[in-house]
C-alpha cells in the first residue's frame, strides 16, 4: 500500500482497470439475484452500487469476493481471472466489509487488525510456535503497521480495548482498518455507514476519500444518498439484478427510471418488466380459460338458487308451513336458556 499520506489531489488518476466484472449472473434455485452485470473499476475511482432493498447488491459483491462461484460470467483483478475463493480474492489485492459487521468481539482492536494482516505475514507454522528471531521481527512490524492504520482510522488510543466494547460507529471504521491491513489494491465496502449518525457519515465520508487518495480504488453499496452522489466518480444503479444504469453522479441522480425504481413507480423498459408482463398475461389467460369452463356450472347453479329464493318466498307467505329447521331452532333457544340459568346460578354460588 502507498504511504498514509492523505491529499485532496486526484490529478494522477489513470484508466488502469483494477476490477473488471463481465456478465456476472447469479441464481438461486428459479431466482435469479444478479443477472449479466458488468462493472468495471479503475484506479484512483471511488464507484457507487445503489439500487433497492433486494437488487442484488451484496450478491454481486460476494460474486466479486468467491463467496459465491457465479452461475455465469467471470470477475478479474488486474487483468487477472479471480479464483472463486475468499482468501485467493484477498491474496490477489481485494479487501471488504460486511453489511452486519463481523469483527472478532472478543479481540482487542488492535488483534482485529493484525488478523487482517495475516494473509501478508510469510513466516510459516514453525516460525510461528518457536517464535524464532524471524517470528518476532514480522510480529513487530505487523504491529507496527497495525498501530499505524489505526491512527489512520483515530482509534490508536483504543489499541488494547475488546472490539465489542467499542461504539458503533468505531467498530465500522475498525472493520475497515481491518480490510486495509491487507494492503488491497481495491476495497469493497457494504453499507460502510448504516447505523452512523450525520457526525459518523461525514466523517466516514472523510475517511472513504482518504482511502482513495492512499491508492486504493472503492467500490461502495449505500442506501445514504446524499453520501453516495457526493463521494462518487462514478454510480450504477441496480434493479432487480440488472444493471439499470451506469454515469457520474449527476446522470444518475438525475434519471427518472433511478427515481421511479427507489419510489417503487413502474417505468418503461424497466428490468424484469418483460418477465412480468409475461406472467401476467400467463396468469389472466389461466383465469380467463377457468372462468369459461366454470361458466355452464355456474348458469346450472344459479336456476336452483333462484328456485330456492322462491320457495323461501312461499315459505314467508306460509307462515304456518313446517319446518325442519325449527326444533332445531327450538333447541338451541332452550339450551341457551340452560346456559344462561347455570351461569347465573353458579355467579349466585360464588357471592
Ligand atoms: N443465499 C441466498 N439464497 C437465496 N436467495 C438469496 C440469497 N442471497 C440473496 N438472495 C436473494 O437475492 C436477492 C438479492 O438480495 P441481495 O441481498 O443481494 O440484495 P441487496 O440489493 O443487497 O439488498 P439490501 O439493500 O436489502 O441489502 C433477494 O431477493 C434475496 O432474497
Amino acid at each position: 500500500m502507498n504511504d498514509m499520506t492523505t491529499t485532496t489531489d486526484t490529478t494522477t488518476k489513470t484508466k488502469t482497470t483494477v476490477l473488471e466484472a463481465k456478465g456476472v449472473t447469479m441464481r438461486f434455485g428459479g431466482l435469479t439475484a444478479v443477472k449479466g452485470v458488468d462493472l468495471q473499476v479503475n484506479a484512483g475511482e471511488i464507484v457507487g452500487l445503489i439500487g433497492p432493498n433486494g437488487a442484488g447488491k451484496t450478491t454481486f459483491f460476494n460474486c466479486l469476493t468467491g463467496l459465491y462461484v457465479p452461475t455465469e460470467g467471470s470477475v478479474s483483478y488486474k487483468g487477472k481471472v479471480l479464483p472463486p475463493k475468499p482468501h485467493r480474492v484477498t491474496e490477489a489485492g481485494i479487501a471488504r466489509t460486511f453489511q452486519n459487521i463481523r469483527l472478532f468481539h472478543n479481540m482487542t482492536v488492535m488483534e482485529n487488525v493484525l488478523v487482517g494482516r495475516h494473509t501478508r505475514t510469510k513466516e510459516g507454522l514453525w516460525s510461528a510456535l518457536l517464535r524464532g528471531p524471524g517470528f518476532k521481527k514480522a510480529e513487530a512490524a505487523s504491529e507496527a503497521r497495525a498501530m499505524e492504520l489505526l491512527e489512520f482510522i483515530g482509534l490508536e488510543h483504543k489499541a488494547e480495548h475488546l472490539a465489542k466494547n467499542l461504539p458503533y460507529g468505531e467498530q465500522r471504521k475498525l472493520e475497515i482498518a481491518r480490510a486495509l491491513a491487507s494492503d488491497p489494491g481495491l476495497i469493497l465496502l457494504d453499507e460502510p455507514t448504516a447505523g452512523m449518525n450525520p457526525q459518523e457519515t461525514r466523517a466516514a465520508e472523510e475517511l472513504i476519500f482518504a482511502i482513495r487518495d492512499m491508492g486504493i480504488a472503492v467500490l461502495v453499496i449505500e442506501h445514504d444518498m446524499r453520501f453516495i452522489f457526493n463521494l462518487c466518480d462514478r454510480v450504477a444503479c441496480l434493479v432487480q439484478g440488472e444493471k439499470l444504469i451506469e454515469g457520474t453522479a449527476s446522470e444518475v441522480q438525475g434519471d427518472e427510471r433511478v427515481i421511479a425504481a427507489y419510489l417503487g413507480t413502474p417505468f418503461e423498459g424497466e428490468p424484469g418488466a418483460a418477465e412480468v408482463a409475461e406472467v401476467e398475461a400467463a396468469e389472466a389467460h389461466a383465469e380467463a380459460a377457468a372462468e369459461a369452463e366454470a361458466e355452464p356450472e355456474a348458469a346450472a347453479d344459479a336456476e336452483p338458487e333462484t328456485e330456492t329464493e322462491a320457495e323461501a318466498a312461499d315459505e314467508d307467505e306460509a307462515p304456518a308451513a313446517d319446518s325442519d329447521d325449527a326444533p332445531a331452532a327450538d333447541a338451541e333457544a332452550e339450551a341457551d336458556a340452560d346456559s344462561t340459568t347455570s351461569t347465573t346460578s353458579t355467579e349466585g354460588e360464588a357471592k
